[in-house]
């Protein structure tokens, strides 16, 4: 079985409190985005053992730490699976707030429920996700969502960005998630997430913002100038996505985002949503 575990964007992000087992609560819209991975899963003869192997971006980390074999790990516990042959060609940048990783973990339950006919329906699926990484259980359902307590708690949210023109760039600076919320002081969130999403996308510039931008631009400059380059190519928004460090921007009306003149190191995805 072959998948394609896509990305993801935040529209918004407030760090709102601390909680006691030491993660922060927030409240972040999560949409889809169609940058994607390529994951396959093939049952393994019975004697042999369960292998991943690895194409495509450098993953850092001992392989048998890669969430797709914890993914698998996670679910060989509770059910009588056979081994299986992983093979990731990694695609997505990894710490760049894209929840690449997590986007696999999920990917990774969902073709094993389907492959080995668990029947385990949705919610089921998000509680093993939710052990792998806070934004895992997003990727269950796939579809935008106004995410709150550690980002593993959804209501569903009235916003349809599909076909909408989106430029992402990554400038091949990897900043760990637990360096970012180090980084951010939790407060009330400055702007009603729900509320602002609900207005025009012009809008969202003035009513929308992202508390991590503000802690890392400081820290790492770049995030500020990609961003300012993204207005200036005529983006109605643009935002740091999660923890960063990429970058997106939104271009409504365009059938293609513009293409911006980058270093060469940049990754980059253009297309629609
Ligand atoms: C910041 C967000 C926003 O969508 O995404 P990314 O920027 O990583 O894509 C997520 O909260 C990232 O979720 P995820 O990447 O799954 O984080 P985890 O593996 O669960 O946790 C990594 C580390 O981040 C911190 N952490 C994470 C989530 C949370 N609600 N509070 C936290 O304090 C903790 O220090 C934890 O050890
Ligand atoms: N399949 C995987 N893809 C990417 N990262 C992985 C994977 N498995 C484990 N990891 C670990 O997860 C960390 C961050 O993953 P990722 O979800 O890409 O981060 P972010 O959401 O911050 O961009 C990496 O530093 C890496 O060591």
């Amino acid at each position: 079985m072959l998948v394609f575990p896509n990305a993801k964007l935040n529209l918004g992000l407030y760090i709102t409190g601390q909680r006691p087992d030491g993660f922060r609560n927030l409240e972040s819209v999560f949409v889809p985005l169609p940058w994607t991975d390529a994951l396959e899963v093939l049952p393994a003869p019975a004697d042999s053992e369960t292998t991943l192997t690895l194409t495509g971006i450098p993953i850092p980390g001992e392989p048998a730490t890669n969430l797709c074999l914890r993914a698998y790990e996670l679910l060989k516990a509770d059910f009588d699976l056979p081994p299986v042959q992983l093979h990731l060609h990694k695609v997505v940048p990894i710490g760049a707030g894209l929840g690449g990783g997590s986007g696999d973990a999920a990917f990774a339950l969902r073709a094993l429920n389907d492959l080995f006919a668990l029947q385990l329906p949705s919610d089921t699926l998000e509680n093993y996700a939710r052990r792998l990484g806070s934004d895992c259980a997003f990727f269950i359902q796939n579809k935008p969502v106004f995410a709150y307590e550690k980002g593993d708690v959804f209501e569903p949210v009235a916003l349809d960005l599909t076909g909408t023109a989106c430029l992402v760039i990554y400038p091949s600076l990897h900043i760990s998630t637990a360096e970012a919320y180090s980084r951010v002081q939790p407060r009330t969130p400055r702007h009603d997430l729900r509320t602002a999403l609900r207005q025009p996308l012009e809008t969202w510039r003035d009513a929308i913002s992202n508390d991590f931008e503000e802690a890392l631009t400081p820290h790492y400059p770049v995030l500020g100038e990609i961003k300012a380059q993204l207005y200036e190519a005529g983006a109605a928004y643009a935002s740091l996505s999660g923890s960063g460090s990429a970058v997106y921007g939104l271009f409504p009306g365009l059938e293609m985002p513009p293409s911006l003149e980058l270093p060469v190191e940049y990754q980059v995805w253009a297309g629609r949503l």
